[in-house]
Parts: structure tokens; sequence; C-alpha cells
């Protein structure tokens, strides 16, 4: 039995990581004094709006959207790099926000880690490998002997495809994908069980992108990890992600398992994302480029965000914010959508009328949320 499993609290039964109507704005006013002199208004941009999903132990849950929907500041906020302005994010049913947590906090944070994009960002230059990766060992104070860290640090390179020696060299003598394993290692060091992963990949060439990323799922398999997964990119959470998450202006539009996802996705948004990748794209349907732009999230357009975007827009997506509905999903499971067009049959109709293919075998009454 692990380390990791041996510390386990008896509140297994519930999902790793419950997030829930969680809230980021940010003041993003100009200073004071200009404030004053220009007569500006105060502006706040809400980056995460309400956002609220569960990821349960061994799985992926990939976020997924356009730049500037707020899947980072959903990673920072799950990992306590910054507050939240409201809502609860609790770890095996305990809410790391209440201070009457504080204590059982520190031991809980050895349980959580991060991987950045940039594998040349987060990385100090200065350090040796075997320092940098041993750095979590001594913080955890999970052993302090030397030799004993050094064995832990030589197992760790190995582990991630590297030798026992790289420890000794400076993160500037290593190629953008093994300083990737540097990190995974450095992020493994310590025992987690949750790893949110904020694009991993992203800053690396293709041809080593999908290394690096099988390297993930095995050390998942191997170590029974559970990966918040953030991405831009359908085609690296299609090979990674168990659920997904879609995010637009700081809210989720569709929560659903993988498969189903890419299979019969609901939310126009989904559709649209889906349709604009080469070989993801609903069977029959041509490629199709992204259409418009992602609106000005310090005045979000009113209703539904999409609706400026949206084909199947009406008056009511253009003034009633749409809420997650859920529906079952074929072979189990539940899929969430928030959209008007879907939870009135329009989107099928409409999709029907232009024999275009539907979401076949999920449609069917949708309820609300729980
Ligand atoms: N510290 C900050 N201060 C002000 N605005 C911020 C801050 N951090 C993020 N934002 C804004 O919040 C919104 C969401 O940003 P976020 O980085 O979470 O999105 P993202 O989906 O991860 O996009 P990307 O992939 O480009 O990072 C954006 O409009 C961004 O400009």
């Amino acid at each position: 039995m692990s380390v990791a499993a041996a510390d386990a609290e008896p509140l297994a039964a519930a999902p790793l990581l419950q997030v829930d109507e969680l809230r980021r704005v940010f003041d993003v006013s100009k200073p004071f004094l200009n404030r004053l002199l220009e007569g500006a208004p105060r502006l706040h941009l809400k980056a995460v709006d309400g956002v609220s999903f569960t990821v349960n132990r061994g799985e992926t849950f990939a976020l997924v959207g356009e730049s500037g929907c707020g899947k980072s500041t959903v990673a920072r906020l799950v990992v306590g790099l910054m507050p939240p302005s409201a809502g609860r994010i609790a770890f095996e049913g305990m809410d790391i926000g209440d201070p009457a947590n504080a204590g059982a906090l520190g031991r809980l944070r050895r349980r959580f880690q991060m991987i950045f994009q940039d594998p040349y960002a987060s990385l100090n230059p200065r350090w040796r490998v075997d320092n940098i990766i041993a750095e979590p060992i001594r913080a955890f104070g999970m052993a302090q002997d030397k030799a004993e860290i050094a064995d832990r640090v030589a197992d760790l390179l190995r582990t991630v495809g590297l030798d026992a020696a790289d420890g000794r060299k400076f993160p500037h003598e290593f190629s953008g994908g093994q300083r990737q394993r540097i990190c995974i290692a450095r992020a493994l060091s310590n025992r987690p069980e949750f790893i949110v992963c904020d694009e991993p990949t992203s800053a690396l060439d293709v041809s080593v992108q999908a290394q690096i990323l099988n390297l993930m799922r095995d050390l998942q398999d191997e170590f029974g990890l559970t990966y918040l997964f953030i991405s831009h990119d359908l085609a690296v959470v299609r090979h990674m992600a168990t659920r997904i998450g879609v995010m637009y202006l700081g809210r989720l539009v569709e929560v659903a398992p993988a498969k189903q996802l890419f299979r019969s996705p609901r939310h126009p948004y989904t559709r649209m994302l889906l349709d604009a990748v080469p070989d993801l794209g609903m069977s029959g349907r041509a490629r199709q480029p992204v259409k418009g732009e992602v609106p000005n999230p310090i005045s979000p357009p009113p209703g539904c965000a999409f609706n400026p975007r949206c084909p199947f827009a009406n008056d009511r997506c253009r003034s009633e914010r749409p809420q997650a509905l859920s529906q079952p999903v074929p072979g189990g499971g539940e899929a969430l959508v928030a959209c008007h067009a879907v939870e009135e049959g329009r989107l099928d109709a409409e999709l029907a009328r232009a024999g275009l293919a539907g979401a076949a075998g999920t449609t069917g009454a949708l309820h609300t949320a729980s």
C-alpha cells in the first residue's frame, strides 16, 4: 500500500474533489488616481462564475475551452494558489476553505500537486535537478536522511524515463520534453494522489507531446493518480480524459463522459469546438473553423454568454441565463448541459431539418441538476 493510500481518511466514498459554485472575480479597475481624474468606473472581471464539478478517484477530469474562459483560474483555485471569491472546494469531503480544517490542511497539501505549462519557467535554473526533485520531499518531511533522499530522487528520475545521473545537471542542459519529465518527477516526489495539470504539453513539440501524455497515463496507472487536466487542445484531451467539462466565459456549459462528448456533443459551443478539429468532428461533417470571438469578460452578453455566436439563439437565449440540466447517458453516468435550445428540443429539431447528426441516443427529458 502506498503512503498516500495509508494516509487516506475514512471519507473515501466522497468524490476526491468536489467544487461547488466556485467564483473568482478580479478587480481590473484603473488605479484610483486615474479613476478619480478620468471618472472611470470600477471594473470587475468574473473569471470563474459559478463552476461546479466533481473529480472521482482515479479518473482524469479535463477542463477545455478557448483561451480566457477561466480554466487556469479554476486550476489555481483548486490547488490554493489564490483564494476564491465565493464557493466551496472539498477534498474527500473536507472543505479546504473552512478555517476549522486549517490544521488538517497541511497534511492534505501533500496529497495535491500541480504541473504547469512551461517547463522552462517552472524549474529554478540555479538548482541542480536532484535538488529540485528533493525539495518537496524535504518540505513535506517525507525523508531527512541524505542517502534515502538520493535513492528516492534516482528512482523518480528513472520512473519518468531519465537517467539517475541526470540529477547532477542543471535544467538548461535538457530539452523541453526532458524538462517536463523533471517537473513530473518533482510533482511525484511527495507521493501525491491528485495532480492538477495546466496545459502540460502545450509548450512542447507535437512529437514530444505524445511521449509526455503516454508517460502521464502510465504514471496514473502505476500510482493510482487522479488528474484535473486543463487544455485547450481537444486532441490531447481525447487521449487523456475520462470526463470533460467545457467552459465558456467563466461557466461550464457541458459536462459529459469523454466518449459521449466526442460521439454526441450537446451544447452548440462544444459542437463548434469539435467541428473545428480535423478528425475529431462528428462523422460526415466537414471541418468548420471556430466562428466569432469570445466576448469581453468584463461586460459579458446578457442571457447565455454564447448567444452572439450561436446559430440556435433566440430571444430567450439573449435574456435568460440557462441552468445546467442533467440527462442520463446511454451506458451509465450523466451529462450536464446549460442550453435553452437543447432543453427545448430545438437543437435536435433544427439539426434534423438540416440533415445533420443530432445527439443520437441522448435525447430525452432534461432534469434540473441537483
Ligand atoms: N490575476 C488576474 N488579474 C486580472 N484578470 C485575470 C487574472 N488572471 C486571469 N485573469 C483573466 O481571467 C480570465 C480567465 O483567465 P484564465 O487564464 O483562467 O483563462 P484560460 O481559459 O486558462 O486561458 P489561457 O489558456 O489563455 O490561460 C481572462 O479574461 C484573464 O484575462
